[in-house]
């Protein structure tokens, strides 16, 4: 396990830092390979970094941004993550940004699998930067312990990008990337604040069952940057 740790001394700072480091990140992959790749998560977590990220001073027409999942809702729902992205990222100078949807206009998300991860197909892979975030039961993404679809959505070579999952703790049919293509990212941050949630990383990572706790299912196999504050 390689779980690098970035503590910040309150949630300002953490959002001022974690900005920057994807800036950079960003616009080395712009460099490097002329288009770059950020998967974001949904939640309350990240709304100040959209913020302060949508800000930032880089060729956000070279930037693709997808999710790590996405529930089953109209963009009009307040629901929808793609809602939440478009409310608070894809504006300033991150407006010129490439949003690429989990979401399709299929009834079920079980249908929208295919068009989910023909979009995840057309970014750059692996991934720039992906931002997950983590629930109080250790879900991250939409991998969640409760749901039947856990061990398909943790399956190394089940070759899929995306998986539909029903929770049963949690509203709404989701759509989630898949252990594997979470794992297909250069750079993977878990993005936590609070106490609370501390606690959980640390009781999932002492040696909880993977399809418990999915949040370790990641650390364990890949350098994760935990971006905490109180
Ligand atoms: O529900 C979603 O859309 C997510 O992407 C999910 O995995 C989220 O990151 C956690 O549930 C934490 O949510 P909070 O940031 O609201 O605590």
């Amino acid at each position: 396990m390689a779980l690098t740790i970035e503590s910040f001394d309150n949630a300002q700072t953490l959002t001022r830092e974690f900005a920057a480091k994807l800036a950079d990140i960003l616009e080395t992959g712009i460099e490097a390979r002329g288009r770059a790749s950020l998967v974001v998560s949904g939640g309350r977590t990240p709304l100040a970094l959209f913020e302060a990220l949508s800000q930032k001073d880089l060729d956000w027409s070279c930037v693709d941004i997808t999710l790590a999942d996405e529930r089953w809702v109209d963009e009009s729902d307040d629901a929808s993550n793609t809602q939440l992205v478009k409310q608070n990222l894809l504006v300033n100078n991150a407006a010129a940004a490439r949003f690429i949807p989990l979401k399709s206009a299929h009834d079920d998300a079980a249908e929208g699998v295919n068009d989910a991860e023909a979009g995840v197909a057309s970014m750059s892979q692996p991934f720039d930067a992906l931002i997950l975030g983590m629930g109080e039961d250790g879900h991250t993404a939409s991998l969640f312990p409760c749901s039947t679809q856990i061990n398909d959505g943790l399956d190394m070579s089940s070759g899929k990008t995306c998986i539909a999952v029903t929770p049963t703790t949690a509203p709404h049919q989701r759509i989630s990337l898949t252990l594997p293509a979470i794992l297909n990212s250069r750079n993977i941050f878990l993005h936590l604040t609070g106490e609370k949630k501390k606690q959980v990383l640390n009781d999932a990572l002492d040696g909880a069952a993977e399809v418990q706790k999915p949040v370790t299912a990641v650390v364990n196999r890949a350098p994760v940057t935990l971006m905490w504050a109180p």
